[in-house]
């Protein structure tokens, strides 16, 4: 994975939310909110493809585990738009991680907690996603 934004030690609990704000650039083609135990152990990588691995206009979602990719849940319904704002809270309990995309518009998105995750100690964000904060509620 390229680098780009990473926070550790985090301690996030579940019925927490971590609350990103920021905007599509015109031209992206991909960016990914990552978050877990640590970049090789990911609860959630979320990752809207505008265009790219072959793919238009769709969300991928997936589990990463000792570096070995899950099978994806893979989203049709697409919030996002070339050159728009975008929130995006993630919050999670024992069962599923929840991620809800406020646009203007909410849309919400289900994944199942594979790892059994207890804390999010891990969040990265890559790609075409200009970050312009990042809240912890
Ligand atoms: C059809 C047979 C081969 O299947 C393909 O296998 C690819 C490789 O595993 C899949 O792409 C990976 O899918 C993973 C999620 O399941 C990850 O998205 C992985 O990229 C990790 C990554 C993305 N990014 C990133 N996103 N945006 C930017 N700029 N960078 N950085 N690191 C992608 O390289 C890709 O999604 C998958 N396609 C299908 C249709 O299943």
């Amino acid at each position: 994975m390229e680098c780009g934004m990473v926070l550790t030690h985090l301690n996030v609990h579940p019925g927490e939310c971590i609350a990103v704000k920021g905007t599509v650039p015109p031209d992206a083609k991909s960016f990914a909110l990552n978050m877990g135990r640590a970049g090789s152990d990911l609860a959630l990588h979320f990752n809207p493809r505008f265009e790219s691995h072959g793919d238009t206009c769709i969300i991928i979602c997936n589990s990463l585990q000792g570096g070995e990719w899950g099978e994806e849940q893979r989203e049709p319904d697409f919030p996002f738009q070339l050159g728009q704002d975008a929130k995006i809270c993630i919050s999670f309990n024992d069962q599923e991680l929840t991620v809800a995309v406020a646009l203007p518009g909410e849309q919400q998105l289900k994944f199942p907690n594979r790892l059994g995750l207890e804390a999010i100690e891990f969040f990265s964000v890559e790609g075409d996603f200009r970050v312009k904060s990042i809240k912890f509620k």
